[in-house]
């Protein structure tokens, strides 16, 4: 653990979606050929593959792993005792149900029984299945200490992790990765990894997601730069651990039903590797925001990071979008999220400050699901705030904020222990019950006095 601790030595390489290249021992990966019949040091040659043989070259994501013993070494898979009951892959009336409420969770307490990143995880919400590749599911864990002598990994999808307390400290096939609070990580389907906690307590969120890849969106008329840069995604370099262990447990994720295999060895054994299939994590500070300049509020995905498509052109199987710090200036515009339904399905999480439509209620660690059509947008105390400075809108700056969305065209059913949850809000839709009409049949809006011709910043 001390090892650990030492975050300045972890080197990373930068670029999103590259063909990477790394080695823990000089000369250790094979360069003329994946596959030569004696690997160098005797390691032997293993592919991972994150899409079909066949997909397209531009969608094509595979890494050749060169390891001390290949990870088909084990005993067989036996259903995980105790067995896990709060993952699902597959939504349907056994596991989750249909609702439209404005659904809001407290955080979750963090146990103080032993409880790690594993244990920790349950379903929330999602859509469809993994067994048809085709669907999501939102995850949150509660954690306190790290994975021993165990590698989890998740045959069903890809996990995006987003750490709201305490530190992740990743070890996977590629190397290892720190990931802290305001930082995500991204760990494709199929690779093995174990999560340490550095600070203890910890929570998070998780957004799964079945049979598609996480992507940069395109920029359009934003030009060539902009938004998350690619620069930015840091994947691990090669790292490995050699030996005997006398119970190394591998637990495998196969249609929301956890595995155990027993191995004596560390599946953290690859001494060197290449390839565009690789976990990476991002710094959301580093995101580069775009907004309006001067009237109107844009919709939120102008703050997406990265987007997991599906066949239909524009529609996500799972955007994630952020509320970062930023600029707002606007002139008379409501500043605010504005009132809305939307096709798409929205659950909302806090990763640290407050969130601009929510004056109270929606707390780091916490989360919201707008699903489907469901009505949402700023609570009374923000839209009678937001009105109240009418006159007196100055350019103004949301600091020490980080709010994120995951957005998707699929429909999310809830989990029957999310919907009965001791932290589930009942009283969430109070929030706007207190929203009363100011209409009246004199147009207020020509009795104010506009701020127009000001000098930006002009207090009125
Ligand atoms: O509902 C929300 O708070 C998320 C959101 C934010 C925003 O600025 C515009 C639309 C939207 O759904
Ligand atoms: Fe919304």
């Amino acid at each position: 653990m001390e090892e650990k601790t030492k975050l300045e030595e972890l080197k990373y390489q930068s670029g999103f979606g590259n063909h990477f290249s790394s080695e823990a021992i000089a000369g250790a990966l094979p360069l003329d050929q994946n596959s030569p019949l004696v690997c160098p040091y005797g390691l032997y040659a293993e592919q991972i593959s994150g899409t079909s043989f066949t997909s397209p070259r531009k969608l094509n994501q595979r890494s050749w792993l060169y390891r001390i013993k290949p990870s088909v070494t084990h005993e067989p898979f036996k259903p995980r005792v105790p067995a896990h009951k709060k993952l699902v892959s597959e939504f349907d009336a056994s596991n989750s149900r249909t609702n439209p409420t404005q659904l809001r969770w407290r955080p979750e307490d963090i146990p103080e029984s032993e409880t790690d990143f594993v244990d920790g995880l349950f379903t929330i919400c999602g859509a469809g299945s993994s067994f048809l590749r085709h669907g999501f599911a939102i995850h949150m864990y509660v954690a306190n200490k790290g994975m021993k002598d165990s590698a989890f990994c998740n045959a069903d999808g890809n996990f995006l992790l987003v750490p709201q307390a305490g530190r992740l400290w990743i070890e996977t096939e590629c190397g290892r990765l720190l990931v802290s609070p305001g930082e995500i990580a991204v760990i494709p389907q199929g690779f093995r990894f174990s999560v340490d906690l550095p600070d203890g307590k910890s929570r998070g969120y998780v957004a799964e997601i079945y049979g598609a890849h996480f992507q940069l969106p395109d920029l359009g008329p934003i030009g060539a730069n902009g938004l998350a840069a690619p620069r930015d995604f840091l994947a691990p370099t090669a790292w490995f651990e050699e030996g005997l262990w006398p119970e190394y447990t591998i637990v495998q994720k196969f249609g929301g039903e956890l595995f155990t295999a027993k191995q004596e060895f560390s599946p953290f054994n690859v001494v060197a590797w290449h390839g565009n299939y690789v976990p990476y994590k991002y710094d959301l500070q580093k995101f580069c925001p775009y907004n309006t300049v001067l009237l109107d509020h844009g919709d939120p995905s102008i703050n997406t990071v990265l987007t997991a498509p599906t066949d239909k052109p524009g529609v996500a199987l799972l955007d994630f979008v952020i509320f970062p710090p930023r600029w707002l200036v606007a002139e008379h515009t409501f500043r605010p999220p504005y009132y809305h339904r939307n096709c798409m399905s929205e659950f909302m999480g806090l990763i640290y400050g407050a969130y601009e439509a929510k004056a109270d209620g929606f707390l780091p660690g916490g989360a919201s699901l707008h699903s489907c059509m469901t009505p949402h947008g700023p609570d009374t105390t923000t839209y009678e705030a937001t009105i109240a400075r009418v006159n007196a809108m100055a350019p103004s700056k949301l600091t020490g904020t980080m709010a994120f969305m995951f957005e998707s065209a699929l429909i999310p059913r809830v989990c029957h222990w999310a919907l009965e949850s001791p932290f589930l809000d009942h009283d969430y839709y109070q929030c706007w019950i207190g929203l009363k009409s100011h209409f009246s049949r004199i147009d207020l809006n020509k009795t104010n006095v506009e701020p127009t011709e000001k000098e930006p910043g002009a207090s009125e």
